[in-house]
């Protein structure tokens, strides 16, 4: 038997330098310590509209985990596909409590804020359909409502990280959002002070460092 034939097919991430639902799964395939290859689809370039990209991913987002025959669409649903498939590093605790707390704070990130900032096409879209020009301001509205809640969601429970100090599942998809927040939406973070200080504290992370947008191997020099 051919080597190649028994050997685990790599896993593919196709994903965006600048996506931050793509950098929260890079991070999860960090810190899981899985090898992948990085396929890059170029958003400005409109890529995810490709028919041949719309086979894996339906709803012609990034990003798309493929795993031999599996193809998972969703960054939620890559990281809970990865967290069963892939054990080690584990980013759901077993408490029921926190567990709850770490899906809740993904879910905010997921279902309040990432959706209103999608840059550019929902954005253009609204703008082109409503003639709305204060496109930032839409995004910093749904930035701030959610850094508000998630400030006050884990200002007593934080530890080092943001459910205690084991790196979980809300650290996760937090930094990408962070990240975000801070580089693309000028959001002040003197008012988030337990979100700013976590942001420093995955900044010293091999994992999170790697997985950072503007050093991507698809980030436009300089970026
Ligand atoms: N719920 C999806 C959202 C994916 C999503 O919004 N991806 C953005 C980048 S972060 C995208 O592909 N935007 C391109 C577009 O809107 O055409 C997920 O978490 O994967």
């Amino acid at each position: 038997m051919a080597l190649e034939s028994i050997e685990p097919q790599k896993l593919k991430l196709y994903n965006y330098w600048r996506s931050s639902c793509s950098q929260r799964v890079r991070i999860a395939l960090n810190l899981k310590g899985l090898d992948y290859e990085y396929k890059a689809v170029d958003l400005s370039k409109d890529e995810q509209f490709d028919p041949e990209y719309e086979k894996l991913n339906p709803v012609k987002y990034v990003p798309t985990l493929v795993d031999g025959e599996v193809i998972v669409a969703d960054s939620f649903a890559i990281i809970l596909y990865l967290e069963e498939k892939y054990p080690q590093h584990p980013l759901l605790p077993k408490d029921l409590k926190k567990k709850a707390l770490n899906i809740q704070i993904a879910s905010i990130v997921t279902s309040t804020i990432q959706p209103r900032q999608n840059l550019p096409v929902d954005i253009d879209f609204i703008e082109g359909r409503f003639d709305l020009d204060k496109k930032l301001l839409w995004a910093q509205h749904y930035l701030n409502k959610g850094f508000t809640a998630l400030e006050k969601l884990i200002k007593d429970c934080a530890g080092k990280y943001a459910t205690g100090d084991e790196i979980q599942m809300a650290d996760v998809f937090l930094e990408p959002q962070i990240h975000a927040g801070i580089s693309r939406f000028e959001i002040d973070m003197s008012k988030f002070p337990t979100l700013a200080r976590l942001h420093e504290a995955y900044m010293k992370i091999t994992e999170f460092q790697a997985a950072v947008p503007e050093i991507q191997q698809d980030a436009p020099t300089g970026s």
